[in-house]
C-alpha cells in the first residue's frame, strides 16, 4: 500500500510522513530528498545506483554506505533541487526510481506530485498546508538561516510539469498549530480500515480465551493493521493457525492445501483459506492470492507447506517466496515456539512465543533467485527459533 503525502515546504511532510510510517510499521521514502540527491550528484544513473545497492533511499539517504542527509538538508541543495526539478528527464528518472523501490511494498512516500503523478493509484492521499510565514519559521529553524520559502512556493506551485497540488481525492490537513503528533495521529485515523468479517469476530470472542490457555506472549511484535502482507509461519501444529489468527488485530487469508477441503468443506471460506494445489503451478490460487494483495490484505503461507512436529523447520518450498520476487508484497516472517509434540496431556501446559520478525520487502532480494530468497529466511527464522 502507498500512502502519499504531497504540500509545500515546511508543511511537515517529512517530519509526519516518517512518524505515521514509524506508527504503523510502513517503510518511508522521502522524494525531495531524491531530487536533492541528484541536485548534488548530477551524473549518477539513480536507478542502476539503486540496483547495484550503492544507494538506498528508504528512510534516510545512504550513498556509498554513508548518510548524507545533513548535507541534502543545506539551502543550496534545496535550492539546487527546485530548480533542476524543473526538467523533464530529471522528474522522469526520480519517478521511475520510486515506483521501482515501491513496487509491492508498504510505504509511505511524501513530495510535490506522489498522489498526482507518481502513484495516482495510492490507497491514500494527504495533502500537507501550513501557513506561510509558519513553514517559513520552521524551514529557517531546522536550516539555521533566512529562508526565501515564498518564492520555492512559486516554482513548486507555477512550473508546467507536475506542480505542487493536491489530488482531487487527498485529504487535506492544515497543521500551522498543530503538534507533530496530533498531525500523525489525524492522518493515521484516516486510513482506511478492513470491513469487518466472520474471521474477525472470531478473534475478538475467541483470542483473550485462546491466549490465556496457550499462555501467548508476543515477544517480537510488528503493527500489520494496515497495508499487505504476507506472513509465513514455522508450522509445528495445526493449533498454530489458531494461536497466530488470536494475536493479529485483522482477518488473514490462509492458504492451505485443497485436501483440507474434504475434511473442513465450507468451514475453509468462512475462514478465509485460500486452496492451493501442492507441488503444480495452481494458476487459480496463484490469482486468488494477487488479488488479495492488491487489496491490500495479509495473506499467510507456511513455507514448509505441512507440520514438522518437532521443532526443526523442514525444507522451505520456493513457491512460498512467489509473490516476494515477483514484487507484489513484503514477507513477514513469523516464528512459533511451544506448540511442538502436542499431545492431550501436555495440551493445558503451553508456553507458547510468537516473533514477528521484521519484514522482507521485494527491493531488498531484488536480484535474488527463489531458492536464495527462501534460503535468506528460513536462516532469520531458525536463529530467531533458536535464541526464543
Ligand atoms: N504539525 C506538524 N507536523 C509536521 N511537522 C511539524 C509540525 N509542526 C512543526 N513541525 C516542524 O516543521 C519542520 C519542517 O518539517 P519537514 O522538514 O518535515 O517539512 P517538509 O514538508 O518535509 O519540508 P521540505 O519540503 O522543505 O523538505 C520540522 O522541524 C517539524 O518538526
Ligand atoms: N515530488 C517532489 C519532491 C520534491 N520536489 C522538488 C521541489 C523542492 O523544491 C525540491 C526539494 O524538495 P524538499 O526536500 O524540499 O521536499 O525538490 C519536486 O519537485 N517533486
Amino acid at each position: 500500500m502507498i500512502i502519499a503525502i504531497d504540500g509545500l515546504a515546511g508543511s511537515g511532510k517529512t517530519t509526519a510522513g516518517k512518524g505515521l510510517a514509524k506508527a504503523i510499521g510502513f517503510r518511508f521514502i522521502s522524494s525531495g530528498q531524491l531530487y536533492r540527491f541528484k541536485a548534488l550528484e548530477p551524473d549518477v544513473d539513480l536507478l542502476e545506483a539503486i540496483k547495484e545497492h550503492k544507494l538506498k533511499i528508504e528512510w534516510d539517504i545512504e550513498w556509498e554506505g554513508k548518510g548524507i542527509s545533513a548535507e541534502l538538508q543545506r539551502e543550496e541543495i534545496g535550492s539546487r533541487a527546485s530548480e533542476i526539478a524543473l526538467l523533464r528527464e530529471v522528474r522522469d528518472e526520480v519517478n521511475n526510481v520510486l515506483r521501482f523501490v515501491a513496487e509491492g511494498g508498504n510505504y509511505v512516500i511524501e513530495g510535490r506530485d506522489i498522489g498526482t503523478v507518481v502513484f495516482p493509484e495510492a490507497g491514500v492521499k494527504f495533502f500537507l498546508t501550513a501557513e506561510e510565514g509558519v513553514r517559513a519559521r520552521r524551514r529557517a529553524e531546522q536550516v539555521g538561516e533566512e529562508v526565501n520559502i515564498a518564492e520555492r512556493d512559486e516554482r513548486d506551485k507555477k512550473r508546467e510539469i507536475a506542480p505542487a497540488k493536491a489530488a482531487e481525492d487527498a485529504i487535506i490537513i492544515d497543521n500551522s498549530y498543530q503538534s507533530v503528533e496530533e498531525t500523525i495521529k489525524e492522518m493515521e485515523g484516516r486510513l482506511p480500515k478492513d470491513e469487518f468479517d466472520f474471521q474477525r469476530f472470531l478473534q475478538y470472542v475467541l483470542g483473550p480465551p485462546v491466549r490465556g490457555l496457550f499462555r501467548i506472549e508476543v515477544v517480537k511484535s510488528h503493527p500489520l493493521k494496515y497495508g499487505r502482507w504476507i506472513l509465513t509461519p514455522n508450522h509445528t501444529s495445526a493449533w498454530d493457525g489458531v494461536c497466530l489468527a488470536a494475536v493479529l488485530q485483522r482477518s488473514a487469508y490462509y492458504v492451505a492445501k485443497v485436501e483440507l477441503r474434504r475434511i473442513l468443506g465450507p468451514l475453509l471460506s468462512i475462514l478465509n483459506a485460500v486452496t492451493i494445489v501442492r507441488d503444480t503451478p495452481d494458476l487459480k490460487a496463484i490469482k486468488a492470492i494477487r488479488a488479495l494483495l492488491t487489496k491490500e490484505k495479509i495473506v499467510v503461507i507456511y513455507p514448509e507447506s505441512k507440520i514438522f512436529t518437532d521443532g526443526i523447520m523442514g525444507p522451505f518450498k520456493e513457491g512460498a517466496f512467489y509473490f516476494l520476487r515477483k514484487r507484489m508484497a513484503p514477507v513477514v516472517p513469523v516464528v512459533i515456539k511451544g506448540l511442538e509434540r502436542i499431545t492431550v496431556n501436555t495440551f493445558f501446559t503451553r508456553h507458547v512465543r510468537i516473533a514477528f520478525l521484521d519484514p522482507v520487502y521485494p527491493i531488498d532480494v531484488f536480484g535474488l533467485r527463489e531458492n536464495d530468497i527462501s534460503d535468506k529466511v528460513k536462516k532469520l527464522m531458525v536463529n530467531a527459533y533458536e535464541s526464543m
